[in-house]
């Protein structure tokens, strides 16, 4: 005998109330009791077969009370943990249900055959160039396309083939996507005569088959969540393949980045139990994510002692304090003033805004500290060209400033992270392997950095990072800061968070997407579940908007989200707008500091950049406007050409982080016009 729990039964139970999710695990504790001990269920489990209106009939039904109901299916002596919820519900789902090994690949699928009719009724009327029809059937299914998929997938358009790829198995959609992009796709081996069809690698994504009891136990207990054992092949292979060198993924927003990321640091930990392995990312609140994720992927108290979890920053400002460096930071409003005071000192009468712009986009950055280095240093992107007397000039000020930043012990995080990185060289890399998620946000000081911390050699460095996520910093080449990922570059291509109608209407958001070595990024991907469209309402008023969020949230909360389930983003921070909307909703608000837990209790408020890297299941993006996005502040006294561009791709590239937080439903407000990066549907 055995039990197989699918990927569609954990989900089903996650998403019942605690109680009832309770009584399933006790129902299929018991289950699993009867059948090792006696052959078969007692008689308190009702375990029945269903109506001739299901169309497999391998389909049954257990009880787990009066009105919840476990689906599964029987062959023989396997059963398949298929589903869980309420009577009618569970009914219904499993009349369209089918579960059948595809007849090319052998691997065993389950089919939602209502959804299938659905879909071929809705092609019929299509008189668009059809994408698959050149295909033989028999070539489709061996990619994995259900049989009774395959006249859907050939009537399949440009313009309509996103809801046929929700409902396809992953692996089908994945190799037909290939198949759109041109690539030759090459069939898996099927599963040989007389073989399991749970055992070939495509079932594996979807069917937890398992002979250790300690595993299924720790899956039936709800000791998991989905990221942690469904990872799809290409995120395994990414997590624990060897790398020669430094390894590049990038992937669009919610396609498992992170994901990645946390696998290869555990892989790291569990294959090499000397090594010490560093987790980081740009932003404080991510890394505190990512300590808390990984504790879930690492209980082993040894191997989580080997990996330290700190964002860059953060490790730059404890190795400086460590080793007596000047640690004690400049603020950015303390910038403008030491900057005008060290023109002053040399009688230099250069416009402030030019010379503060040089000094964050090319000496802080790149840690220059002598005249020779600013001679030669390239200012590539640049708007305006300087001759060497206009540089002489510019430098004399900078060097004012460096001499009393010195005087004062203060030092900014550019020129931190390179002081950190020199002493390293001496001190040596105090990690042997680094893995980085959210790297698009990594300037030159902090590539540097990041190189320092770790020596040269086989899975060294390990990067994810998204170019369309870019809101701290401009783009920086790797390359030229030692970081060489060429061969070792790979994309994910499913969206595993994002409605299919949020993805786009967050793509619409981004111009073109360009690689950290400016090259042009491919980002087509496939979403799994689609959802409302994105709401984006105009009011008149601040306090009209405040009402109709406030409503918003209170209807959301009373479809049974939870608190926690739900945030509200702004561009800015508005004590005035947290009070007010605490009073409106009468709920407790967390504002997200850096180093918070996430409290499900709470609704979420906070800034449009502390929402990296997170995810809710109803988001509002609130005070879009016009006078607020692209930021005012953030473009005043920004003079030259080219870094008013960069500063308006941060802004751009900031919705499309926002937006992309969201999982099921978003709301975008504002009072007046909208935000130019704001596009109606076409
Ligand atoms: N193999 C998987 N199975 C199920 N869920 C997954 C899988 N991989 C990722 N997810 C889920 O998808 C969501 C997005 O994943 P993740 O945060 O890793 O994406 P990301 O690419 O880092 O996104 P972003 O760039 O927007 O921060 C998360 O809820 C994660 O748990």
């Amino acid at each position: 005998m055995r039990l197989i729990p699918a990927r569609t039964f954990q989900k089903s139970v996650d998403r019942l109330d605690a109680q009832s999710q309770n009584l399933i695990k006790t129902t299929v504790m018991d289950l699993c009791l009867d059948l090792a001990s006696q052959g078969k269920p007692r008689p308190g489990l009702r375990f029945h077969k269903l109506d001739r209106t299901v169309r497999d009939p391998g389909i049954r039904s257990v009880s787990a009370s009066p009105d919840l109901r476990v689906i599964l299916h029987q062959t023989g002596e396997t059963y398949v943990l298929l589903y869980a919820h309420h009577h009618d519900a569970a009914y219904d789902w499993a009349a369209r249900r089918r579960l059948q090994p595809n007849p090319e690949t052998g691997a065993m699928q389950l089919v939602d055959i209502e959804e299938v009719t659905q879909i071929v009724t809705r092609q019929v009327t299509q008189t668009q160039t059809f994408l698959f029809r050149e295909y033989e059937p028999r070539y489709l299914m061996s990619l994995g396309v259900p049989e009774a998929y395959v006249e859907a997938v050939r009537h399949a358009t440009e313009e309509n083939f996103d809801p046929l790829f929700e409902v396809l198995p992953e692996e089908a959609s994945e190799r037909l996507l290939a198949l759109m992009d041109g690539e030759l796709v090459l069939p898996p081996m099927p599963v040989p005569a007389g073989g399991d069809p749970f055992d070939h690698p495509d079932a594996q994504r979807h069917f937890q088959v398992t002979t250790d009891e300690a595993e299924l136990q720790a899956a039936l207990n709800g000791r998991w969540e989905e990221w942690m054992i469904y990872l799809h092949p290409a995120q395994r292979h990414l997590a624990e393949r060897r790398q020669s060198g430094p390894a590049r993924v990038t992937g669009s927003a919610g396609t498992g980045k992170t994901v990645v990321a946390l696998h290869r640091t555990a892989h790291l930990a569990r294959q090499h139990p000397q090594a010490r392995v560093l987790l980081t990312s740009f932003s404080r609140t991510l890394s505190s994510r990512l300590d808390e994720k990984l504790a879930l992927l690492l209980p082993d108290d040894r191997q989580r002692a080997q990996v330290t979890v700190m964002n860059l920053h953060r490790l730059a400002s404890r190795l400086g304090r460590q080793w007596s460096l000047p640690h004690r930071l400049l603020a950015d409003e303390e910038l403008t003033g030491a900057l005008t005071r060290a023109a002053r000192a040399v009688a230099s009468d250069l416009p402030l805004a030019f010379l503060r712009a040089e000094w964050q986009a090319v000496v802080e950055p790149r840690g220059l500290r002598t005249w020779d280095e600013y001679r030669a240093a390239p200012r590539t992107g640049r708007g305006v060209a300087l001759g060497a007397r206009q540089r002489l000039a510019i430098w004399k000020v900078f060097e004012a400033l460096q001499a009393e930043l010195r005087r004062q012990g203060q030092t900014t995080w550019g020129l931190l992270c390179h002081d950190v990185a020199d002493a390293l060289a001496t001190q040596g890399p105090p990690f042997d392997h680094a893995v980085v998620d959210e790297a698009q946000d990594l300037g030159p000081a902090e590539l540097r950095l990041l190189r320092a911390l770790v020596a040269a050699g086989p899975d060294d460095l390990f990067l994810c990072a998204d170019p369309a996520q870019r809101i701290f910093r401009a783009r920086s080449s790797w390359l030229s800061s030692g970081i060489d990922v060429r061969g070792r570059a790979s994309r994910l291509k499913i969206n595993y968070r994002t409605s299919g109608e949020i993805r786009q209407f967050a793509d619409r958001v981004l111009g073109e997407v360009r690689s950290e070595e400016d090259l042009p990024e491919a980002r087509r991907t496939i979403n799994r579940f689609s959802g409302p469209r994105p709401d984006v309402r105009r009011f008149d008023t601040r306090q009209a908007e405040l009402d109709g969020v406030s409503r918003w949230i209170q209807a959301r909360l009373g479809e049974g989200l939870r608190a926690g389930e739900v945030a509200v983003f702004t561009r800015a921070r508005s004590a005035t707008r947290e009070d007010a909307l605490l009073r409106l909703l009468g709920t407790d608000i967390q504002t997200l500091e850096a180093d918070m837990p996430h409290q499900l209790d709470r609704l979420t408020v906070t800034t449009m950049h502390r929402a990296k890297g997170l995810e809710f299941r109803a988001v509002v993006l609130m005070d879009a406007g016009a006078d607020v996005l692209p930021s005012p502040a953030a473009l005043q006294d920004v003079q030259d050409p080219a870094d008013r561009e960069a500063v308006l791709e941060q802004e751009r590239q900031l919705l499309y982080v926002a937006a992309t937080r969201a999982r099921e439903q978003l709301l975008i407000t504002h009072v007046g016009a909208a935000s130019p990066f704001i596009q109606a549907e076409p």
